[in-house]
């Protein structure tokens, strides 16, 4: 058995989703919630995602060191392996001999690995990052995809869109620590004063530059354990998903749907807009998850959502031609929030860019019918796969001639500086990369139904 010590937890953790398929977040939440010591808990984070993330290079770099491959070692001396060379590689507050050491004593759980464990951790020290990369010229996807730890289909893909340099920048990219944001409450608070709680609570914060509500926050223990959180003056949320409600512009009073809206971060922000005056008819295909928006909407102070379970191709009950504003923000590869999700680039396959904008396709030709005439329609993703976004727009307005395109330039709640977003607004769209803008990756379009 592993000790229950930060460490030991970690290993735990990753022998399950290595072995069960488990979803590290749901699972991470769970198990460090058994730890009273919030520094304890950030350093069980720490070490799963960071080892979810490099696994690949991890792998690469303790491989030069074994006779033979991770395979063929117990699940769990794998994950003690991992978190000691993620420590020794990555973590600089951590002294690489205490990494060494304290893996060891995990390995001695597994008398027969226990040396082993010893051994190769002890090269990974001496050698740290001289490490023999592939050919960088001759082998330009494996040197990134072992280098900066991501599956060789999204490399060539990127390679192919973007050339070497823009692909390094985004893999770096996916692998920093996500920026944690929030969305001030309008309904109840004013983003300055609620920056100004925030500070006497001790946290650092920005206000976000893009969006009125947004705050960046830093220095924070548990907020759901902060008054301000509890009287519901804020909700945690990307910058980049801030600007979506911008985007639909709601007005109070109106009569929105909300094709796939759990767990509602778009549409309680819809709702603050309205100022919670109108009808919000929010879907989702899964129950467990609307019941995430009820939570949220009832924290926030907010009563102009209701929540249906179904199927957003079908949109059971909805007329034709009824409401003023739509917005799919449809399921997707989520290839744009891989620094945000430490095991999404392990979970996907190349194969979903086929599957998945069928779906899309079908959500949105159903959503589009809804619209009333007049009205707006906004179709917006967490990818940066040009399947599930301009291609797929392109599809749809070839198919629909009775949408145009609105210029971002007019919707958009912040400026656009670079000319390629100029001129993609221009057609309705955009995309944020961050390797570029500094965002998660997102998609938006926006078209308005001629009369
Ligand atoms: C990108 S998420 C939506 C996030 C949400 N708008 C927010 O801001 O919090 C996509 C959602 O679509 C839902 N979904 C997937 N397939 C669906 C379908 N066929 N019909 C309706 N919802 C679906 C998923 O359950 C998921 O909650």
């Amino acid at each position: 058995m592993i000790k229950e010590t930060s460490r030991g937890m970690a290993v735990q953790i990753l022998t399950r989703v290595e072995v069960e398929g488990a979803y590290a977040n749901l699972l991470m939440q769970k198990t460090i919630a058994r730890l009273s010591d919030a520094r304890e808990r950030q350093f069980v984070t720490l070490l799963v995602n960071g080892v979810l993330k490099h696994r690949l290079t991890l792998d690469y770099a303790l491989r030069l060191h074994l006779s033979k491959p991770m395979s063929a070692l117990p699940h769990e001396v794998r994950a003690i392996l991992r978190i000691g060379a993620f420590q020794v590689l990555f973590v600089d507050k951590v002294p690489p001999a205490v990494a060494v050491n304290e893996s060891v004593e995990l390995a001695k759980s597994f008398p027969k690995f226990t040396g082993l464990v010893n051994v190769v951790l002890r090269k990974v020290l001496t050698k740290g990052w001289d490490i023999p990369w592939p050919d960088l010229k001759r082998d330009t996807v494996r040197y990134l995809s072992v280098r900066y730890s991501h599956p060789e289909w999204m490399i060539q893909r990127w390679l192919k869109r973007w050339g070497k340099d823009e692909t390094e920048a985004l893999c770096q990219t996916n692998n920093e620590p996500a920026p944690t944001w929030i969305r001030t409450n309008t309904l109840k608070i004013s983003r300055q004063d609620l920056a100004d709680l925030l500070i006497r609570d001790g946290i650092t914060v920005e206000l976000g530059e893009r969006v009125p509500e947004s705050i960046r926050i830093q220095n924070f223990g548990s907020l759901e354990k902060l008054e301000a959180f509890k009287a519901g003056l804020f909700t945690v949320q990307d910058e980049s998903s801030q600007i979506i409600a911008h985007v639909v512009a709601p007005e109070a009073g109106q009569h929105v749907l909300d094709a796939c809206s759990a767990p509602g971060g778009k549409t309680t922000h819809l709702a603050q807009m309205m100022n919670n005056e109108g009808v919000i008819l929010a879907f989702d295909v899964h129950a467990h998850k609307l019941e995430l928006i009820d939570q949220l909407a009832q924290r926030l102070g907010i009563t102009c959502i209701e929540t249906q379970l179904g199927d957003a191709r079908d949109l059971p009950g909805i007329r034709l031609d009824s409401q003023q504003r739509v917005l799919v923000d449809a399921p997707c590869s989520g290839l744009g929030v891989l620094r945000r999700r430490a095991d999404l680039r392990w979970r996907k396959a190349e194969q979903d860019l086929w599957d998945l904008p069928i779906l899309q396709f079908a959500i949105l030709e159903r959503a589009a019918s809804c619209v009333e005439v007049g009205g707006d329609l906004i179709y917006s993703t967490c990818t940066i796969e040009p399947e599930e976004n301009f291609e797929l727009v392109k599809k749809f307005r070839s198919a629909h001639p009775e949408f145009e395109a609105v210029n971002l330039a007019d919707a958009l709640p912040f400026e656009l500086k670079d000319t390629r977003d100029i001129q993609q607004a221009a057609k309705g769209m955009l995309q944020l990369l961050p390797q570029r803008h500094g965002t998660d990756g997102f998609f938006l379009a926006k078209f308005h139904r001629r009369s």
